[in-house]
């Protein structure tokens, strides 16, 4: 397939690692950072480009800037695209504005992917609006398998969900990480063996509970021995509403979602 993304930035370059990696691509980038585009040249041999080409219909075309430079963007290639395959990595931005950016272009499909594409370990959420030849939606599918597992949105809501589940989860669990590592340098590690010590604990801790046939919870009591240490850590939690915040947390992620989309859209 022949892939150009606009905007080569952290997602793109996540995504485009992932597709160089796996190789059979032809890959180009349209970024207006002459560094980010030569690092992508050198690193992952993508052709980079400073203005968007004119495009064929058997091309794809993926929006990788932000959901503030969109419009700009869209209007930009317009008339290039030629009847390409349009993805929208963008968060919240609706279809029917990128169509209407677009000058009434119908083949885009939105996904919400997530930055451990870079190591073929990401998750997207692929929405297709029904109208659309099911080819154009197994195409962005093929896309996004190559650096990782696709879930099939059935409602373009569905990508505002997602965003709040996996497209920003990983930063949630980078704060969990760092908020790890502070406490095990405050019990006196060095940062490198804070950081060692907290990954592996990630890691086991979460192929234990892919392999395990018990649930979550149950994994967890499995720690936490009555009258033992693992308790008084997670009342201090409990008390200080942890879990209670990463779900509140969650719903404000999708509340901007949806409310980037309002924004946007408006114009
Ligand atoms: N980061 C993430 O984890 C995820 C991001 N997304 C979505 O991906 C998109 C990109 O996010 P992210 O990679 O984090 O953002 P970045 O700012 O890292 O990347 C956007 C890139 O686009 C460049 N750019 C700006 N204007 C243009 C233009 N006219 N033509 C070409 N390139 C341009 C920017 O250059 P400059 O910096 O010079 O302006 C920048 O390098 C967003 O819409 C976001 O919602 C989706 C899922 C996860
Ligand atoms: O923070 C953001 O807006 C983007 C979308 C999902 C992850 N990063």
């Amino acid at each position: 397939m022949k892939i150009t993304f606009i905007g080569g930035g952290n997602m793109a370059g996540a995504i485009l690692a992932g597709l160089a990696r796996q190789g059979g691509h032809a890959l180009q980038v349209v970024e207006p950072d002459a560094a980010k585009r030569d690092a992508l040249a050198r690193d992952h041999g993508v052709v980079p480009l400073q203005t968007p080409p004119a495009f064929a219909a058997d091309e794809v075309v993926v929006l990788a800037v932000k959901p503030q430079q969109l419009k700009a963007v869209c209007e930009g290639i317009a008339d290039r695209l030629n009847g390409a395959l349009v993805l929208s990595i963008a968060a919240g931005v609706r279809v029917e504005a990128l169509s209407r950016w677009l000058n009434g272009h119908t083949r885009i499909v939105r996904i919400m992917p997530n930055t451990p594409a870079m190591v073929g370990r990401g998750v997207a959420g692929v929405y297709a609006p029904q109208e659309l030849a099911e080819a154009d939606a197994e195409a962005a599918e093929t896309v996004m398998r190559a650096v990782g597992e696709v879930v099939r949105l059935a409602d373009e809501t569905g990508i505002d969900d997602i965003t709040a589940v996996s497209g920003s989860g990983p930063a949630y669990v980078f704060y969990f990480i760092e908020a790890m590592m502070a406490g095990a340098v405050k019990q006196g590690f060095d940062a490198d063996t804070a950081r060692a010590l907290v990954l592996a604990t990630f890691d086991g801790a979460v192929e234990l509970a892919r392999q395990s046939p018990l649930d979550v919870a149950t994994l967890r009591q499995n720690v936490t021995s009555k009258g033992g240490t693992t308790e008084r850590a997670i009342a201090r939690f409990d008390a200080e509403g942890v879990k209670a915040a990463i779900v509140a947390g969650m719903d404000d992620c999708r509340a901007r979602s949806i409310e980037l989309g309002q924004l946007l859209s408006q114009d």
